[in-house]
């Protein structure tokens, strides 16, 4: 009765989102005005369009709300689906768009004449890419996927009213302020971490948030026991926020402009950018996406976790190991000797953690591997767990120094890249998008099994011919580079090493176009389960929820 009446009270967190966004809505407009340069000035026009439309969007729904949505309906917890339902669109978007600009650069390796305009060369369009597939499609996977499982794993609706919405769309926006800096030339040209420095601030505002949401529901659980997968999403998220903090203290050269210069200098910030670019991968694209194969393996084979006491061994191991073994990018720098080898042995004890976790994903199936021939989509799980394995064990041998001397700088670096992004990120990714789309619109099954199959044989053999060509490559290349002539001259001049790469980036290229093609055929199918399964809303039916 009481909540009926207070319904329609303006809560604390739609007053303060509304005078915070008014407020950065006449900020944004007066750095638009006084910006030192363009694209500052089109950030700030962005800024005050977005905090406009947020404002706008508040009020709107809150005169169309009636209450604020009960926690619980008839005793099961009332899932905060919105959110998510709008990651996942974001995710397959991203993706689409980060795989086209892939492909495009590596059309460009292949075929320099297509560096046609400023906006569109590779030194632009790589960083694009780097982004929208780590942060943007990564990202949108990893935050749709977290807000799911914890959900699911504390029988608890996610924290914070409006709160997740902030995190869903503020992340977004970051993105498009991120992407659309590089198509301007804005960047602070640290790899992985290219925005400057009022996207990195807005991100801090954003991951915070995520932080608490993500807190909160744990502190709300109604299950006394905190699920695995969640150990390794709160790992992921603090993580970043360390790392994002630790590599962006910048000073800008003028308030209202986007350049700005890194408070560290020389080795010691090339130690920053490597400590937090080798723990992207540790905690972006390794525990996020292990917290992902720790949920949608098992409910997907619909056996337990294969051993759960490995799952924890494996999880203290690995946050442990991956945030000392940064110096394995900077082999044969001014960084001291002792660094570097500090770096190569934490790399090569790193192995062993990870093969935990592959062992513990790939024998979830045990007394279930016949499903792998009926389903395709626990199928590209379980091949994207192999990928782990394989990558897993490439980089530790790559982080030995004198493997590091034949393979640093060349294309075998970009096929263990690819290896672990192509093959463990995207197909565990495709895998959790596959189950969570049916689960999160309410629909029995996907439109369609067949299209799925489809998709895993054409990214299989795109992956297959993108990695290795890159081997080849890139081992040609590193020989190339040091062959020696009996009188002790360079063998070949670095323009022919440059022609014999012509063949393996055409073949990179038509890899990279099927792995598209796979994705495009993915969009489609989630594209038309949802539409199609709207249709038959109509007869009356019992909503699915996935077995608990
Ligand atoms: C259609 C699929 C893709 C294609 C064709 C593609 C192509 C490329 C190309 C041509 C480069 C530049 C290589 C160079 O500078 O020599 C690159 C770099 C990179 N890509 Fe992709 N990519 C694809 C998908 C992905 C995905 C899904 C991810 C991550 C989840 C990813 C992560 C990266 C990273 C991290 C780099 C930088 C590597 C480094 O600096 O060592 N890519 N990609
Ligand atoms: C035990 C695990 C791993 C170790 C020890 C490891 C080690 C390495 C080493 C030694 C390099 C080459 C550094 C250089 O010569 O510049 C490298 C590059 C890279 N690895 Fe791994 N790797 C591991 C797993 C992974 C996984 C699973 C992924 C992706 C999901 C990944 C993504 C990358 C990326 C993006 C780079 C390129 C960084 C750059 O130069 O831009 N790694 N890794
Ligand atoms: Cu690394």
């Amino acid at each position: 009765m009481n909540q009926a009446l207070n319904s329609k009270r303006i809560t604390l967190g739609e007053g303060g989102l509304t005078v915070v966004f008014a407020l950065t809505t006449i900020l944004s407009i007066y750095a638009a005005i006084y910006a030192k340069d363009a694209p500052f000035a089109f950030h700030a026009a962005l800024a005050a369009a977005f905090s406009a439309w947020a404002v706008f969007a508040i009020i709107v729904r809150h005169r169309s709300r009636s209450g604020l949505p009960p926690q619980e309906i008839n005793g099961a917890p009332n899932y905060n689906l919105g959110p998510i339902k709008f990651l996942s669109f974001m995710a397959m978007f991203w993706g689409i768009a980060g795989f086209s600009a892939g492909l495009y650069i590596a059309l460009e390796l292949a075929y320099p004449g297509l560096n046609i305009a400023q906006w569109v060369n590779f030194g632009r369009l790589r960083p694009l890419h780097t982004s929208a597939v780590i942060f943007a499609f990564g990202g949108n996977v990893l935050l749709a996927t977290s807000f799911y499982v914890v959900q699911k794993t504390t029988r608890a609706r996610l924290a914070g009213d409006l709160a997740p919405w902030f995190v869903a769309i503020g992340y977004n926006f970051f993105i498009v302020i991120a992407g659309t800096g590089y198509l301007l030339g804005v960047t602070q040209s640290k790899e992985y971490a290219e925005p400057e420095w009022y996207a990195d601030l807005w991100l801090t505002i954003v991951w915070v948030t995520y932080l608490l949401v993500f807190l909160a529901t744990l502190m709300k659980r109604k299950e006394p026991h905190i699920y695995v997968a969640n150990w390794f999403y709160l790992a992921f998220i603090i993580t970043i926020a360390v790392l994002h903090l630790g590599n962006n203290p910048t000073l800008p050269v003028s308030f209202l402009g986007s350049k700005s210069y890194i408070a560290w200098s020389g080795v010691q910030d090339a130690m920053f950018q490597w400590w937090y670019g080798h723990n992207a991968v540790g905690f972006f694209l390794t525990a996020g996406f292990l917290a992902i194969m720790y949920y949608f393996i098992p409910k997907r084979a619909e056996r337990p976790v294969y051993s759960y006491r490995l799952s924890i061994i494996h999880f203290w191991a690995l946050i442990f190991l991956y945030i000392w073994a940064g110096p394995h990018h900077l082999h044969y720098t001014a960084l001291p000797d002792w660094t570097q080898t500090l770096g190569m042995t934490f790399s090569i004890m790193l192995w062993m953690p990870s093969w935990g976790g592959m062992i513990n994903g790939l024998m979830t199936l045990s007394g279930a591997w016949d499903k792998l021939r009926t389903d395709p989509v626990l199928r590209m799980m379980v091949v994207s767990v192999a990928f782990y394995g394989m990558s897993t064990f490439e980089g530790p041998m790559m982080a030995i120094k004198a493997v590091n001397s034949l393979s640093h700088y060349t294309d075998w670096t970009i096929g263990h890249v690819h290896s672990g992004a192509l093959g463990w990120v995207g197909f565990v990714s495709f895998g959790a998008l596959y189950c969570l789309v049916p689960w999160v619109w309410g629909r029995k099954q996907l439109y369609s099994i067949r299209l799925v199959n489809w998709h895993f044989w054409i990214a299989t053999l795109g992956i297959v011919l993108y990695i290795s060509a890159m081997w080849v490559s890139g081992i040609l290349q590193g020989l190339m580079w040091r062959a020696y002539t009996s009188l002790g001259f360079l063998e070949y001049s670095f323009i022919e090493s440059v022609e014999a790469m012509h063949p393996f980036y055409a073949i990179r290229a038509a890899g990279g176009g099927l792995f598209l093609i796979g994705a495009l055929i993915m969009a489609y199918n989630l594209w038309m389960t949802v539409r199609v399964g709207e249709r038959s809303e109509a007869q009356p039916r019992v909503a699915l929820q996935p077995a608990e």
